[in-house]
């Protein structure tokens, strides 16, 4: 099973990917994980990518398509791949379409976690001071949210047409939320239609 969790920045993703790791041994493939990694190793990617991250924006969908191209095969292997911060733009959600049906898979559903923009901001204050996430200061956290309703948020429409898009509440504790994803993975009656 492949999925895709949706919502945008600091709505819980990267924590809800990370349960579904340890209770079902998907991958997850966050391209923001690669990205932040590239620019710890010092690579010459890492410093192309730094200033359009470091200041909220979207960096090429080129450079994040060749990221998940790299690796899909290993999420193949392990049975599934938890899509975290891809695809954010329809090119990219096009390119996945194109590289599983390629290979003779497909996104079986996408998660939205529907969050209110007040419970982020208060989200994203804390994970600043606690993780210092460079791109978790107010101006590109706003910056990140307005990518999100231009560019990310048109794929809503995208995955409802195709029928797999499900949505959940985002608000409240992790474990009620995780409760709430697996409920969703679980399900074989039909997605929330547009
Ligand atoms: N799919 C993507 N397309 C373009 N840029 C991306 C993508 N994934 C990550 N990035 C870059 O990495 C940054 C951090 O992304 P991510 O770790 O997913 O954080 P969050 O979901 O908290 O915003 C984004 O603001 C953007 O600059």
């Amino acid at each position: 099973m492949n999925i895709i969790l949706f919502g945008p920045p600091a709505a819980g993703k990267g924590t809800q990917a990370k349960r579904l790791v340890a209770t079902r041994g998907m991958v997850q493939l966050s391209t923001g994980d690669m990205l932040r990694a590239a620019i710890a190793s010092g690579s010459e990617l890492g410093t192309r990518v730094k200033t359009i991250m470091d200041t909220g924006g979207l960096v090429s969908d080129a450079i994040v398509i060749d990221l998940i191209k790299e690796n899909l095969p290993r999420a193949e292997a392990a049975g599934g791949a938890i899509f975290d911060g891809f695809p954010r733009t329809v090119a990219q959600a096009e390119a996945l379409d194109a590289m599983l049906g390629g290979r003779g898979a497909r996104i079986d559903k996408v998660v939205r976690l529907k969050v209110d923009e007040q419970g982020l901001i208060e989200r994203i204050a804390t994970r600043f001071q606690q993780e210092g996430r460079a791109d978790d200061n107010p101006e590109s956290y706003k910056v990140r949210l307005a990518a999100y309703n231009a560019q990310t948020a048109p794929l809503l429409p995208y995955y409802a047409a195709q029928g797999k898009l499900y949505e959940i509440d985002g608000m409240g504790a992790v474990d009620d939320i995780a409760a709430r994803v697996e409920e969703v993975l679980g399900k074989n009656e039909s997605a929330t239609t547009v």
